[in-house]
């Protein structure tokens, strides 16, 4: 339990109706008495006269929420007031919690009291986040999910299969020692490597969390003239782009945020590829075939009125959608490059609900939401991949000691993943267990 007593608005800035002033640490008791003269019932809305603890002047006529320990969120005793919007108000109560004695809260610290206290682990903190930076509907349900403890669960199972693997491990040793023979050791070996394949198919989800959570990137790439910049326009619903008929009128990469199947996607709009002596269009050129190399998703436009060019054809493979523009102009090929195009023309709009519709499947299939809970970053993905590591490393280990070094190690990338690297927890299966006795 941490000592001060922290308080923060939890609701945004600026004038509003109701702001919402969070506090939590032992003070939040006694500052409570002070300011609205007792504590309310726990966890019930009283509408209580805040005042001045020096001055007791009227402060705000406020919605008073008290939670004692260690039924709030921080674990810690800690209060809810919900003040009239002003700004005043805000700043008559704040200055009367500073006279209490109570501190403003740095960014995180209700979450990383919460975690310290045992309410959560660290991927349930980290949902916390997701969710209040959650912008579509498929962000929100898996941070949701993060938040309620669907991959808390997952590693602390798979945390406490280690633990069991390590007593059983350190176990054999003690039986090796007393010259008993056991069969423990082959076991061992053989529920790590179920483990560790659990592990490498959790790892192996084509990075759809990590994406989902930070959005997609799509380009468009093409010949100039093709009609990039009027598809990039049509999608956005806006003029984010200059369409020309002069060929080369793209140059900077042009970016668009949109929403496709509940999936954030960052749509790029890139220059016309084509050889030129233009530097600056070269340039254009280069960065378009970055685009193209680094996006989860690329739409290669082709103009159907065209024989489709080479520069573009070579971009094509599997995951790119092809799209045969200007169908106004001629009538779609049936096959560019193996693939088979959307039909579309941006001009009279015939094609583009296919295309929307094919870009929704292309970014479900990503990034998508699943009924499988996914890992969400980088720092789980490299925890996860070097707790296998470890996993592999004792199935492999030459002597028991070193196997269960190993496993010892796959343990604490598991406890980095959550927060909670326990050592105790070994020793309690070990006596609990086996009742070794010595
Ligand atoms: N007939 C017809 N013209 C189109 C269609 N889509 C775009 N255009 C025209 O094609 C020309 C080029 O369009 P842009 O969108 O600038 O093409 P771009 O691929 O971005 O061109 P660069 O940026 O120069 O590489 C413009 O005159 C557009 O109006 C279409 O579906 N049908
Ligand atoms: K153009
Ligand atoms: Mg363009």
């Amino acid at each position: 339990m941490s000592l001060d007593t922290i308080f923060a608005l939890a609701s945004g800035t600026g004038r509003a109706a109701v702001s919402m002033l969070r506090l939590s640490g032992p003070g939040s008791g006694p500052i409570l008495e002070r300011l609205a003269g007792a504590r309310p019932a726990p966890r019930m809305a009283s509408l209580r006269r805040l005042r001045d603890p020096a001055t007791a002047e009227l402060l705000d006529e406020a919605l008073v929420i008290w939670f004692p320990a260690p039924r709030s969120y921080t674990g810690e005793d800690a209060a809810e007031l919900h003040l009239h919007g002003g700004r005043a108000v805000l700043e008559g109560v704040t200055a009367a919690l500073l006279a209490c004695g109570a501190r403003p809260a740095e960014p995180g610290e209700f979450t990383r009291r919460a975690f310290l206290n045992g309410r959560m682990d660290l991927t349930e903190a980290e949902g916390i986040a997701d969710l209040i930076a959650a912008e579509t509907a498929a962000q929100r349900r898996q941070a949701l999910r993060q938040a309620g403890g669907a991959l808390a669960e997952r590693y602390a199972g798979w945390s406490a299969r280690l633990t069991r693997l390590l007593a059983h491990q350190e176990a054999a040793i003690e039986f090796a020692e007393d010259g008993l023979p056991n069969t423990l050791e082959e076991e061992v070996r053989q529920a790590g490597a179920t483990l560790a394949a659990e592990i490498r198919a959790h790892l192996d989800d084509g990075g759809r969390g990590e994406r989902l959570r930070e959005g997609l990137w799509a380009a468009i790439v093409g010949a100039p003239n093709a009609g990039k910049s009027s598809l990039l326009n049509a999608l956005a619903g806006r003029e984010a782009a200059i369409v020309s008929a002069r060929a080369g009128t793209t140059r900077d990469v042009v970016e668009v945020r949109l929403e496709l199947a509940g999936v954030p996607v960052w749509l790029a709009d890139t220059a016309g590829l084509r050889d030129t002596p233009d530097e600056i269009e070269a340039e254009g050129v280069r960065r378009a075939r970055r685009r193209a190399e680094e996006a989860d998703l690329v739409i290669a436009v082709f103009a159907a009125d065209q024989p489709p060019d080479e520069a573009t054809l070579a971009l094509l493979g599997p995951g790119v959608l092809a799209v045969a523009n200007k169908t106004d102009l001629a009538a779609a090929p049936a096959e560019i490059g193996g693939l088979e195009p959307i039909g579309l023309s941006v001009r009279s709009g015939a094609g583009m609900e296919a295309l929307r519709r094919a870009l929704e499947t292309a970014a479900a299939e990503r990034a998508g939401l699943s009924e499988e809970a996914r890992l969400t970053r980088p720092r789980h993905r490299a925890a996860l991949g070097e707790a296998v590591n470890w996993l592999e490393e004792a199935a492999r280990a030459p002597l028991p000691e070193l196997a269960a070094e190993a496993l010892r190690a796959a343990l604490r990338a598991l406890g980095r993943l959550t927060g909670r690297v326990g050592v105790e927890e070994v020793l309690d299966v070990v006596f609990g267990d086996f009742c070794i006795g010595k």
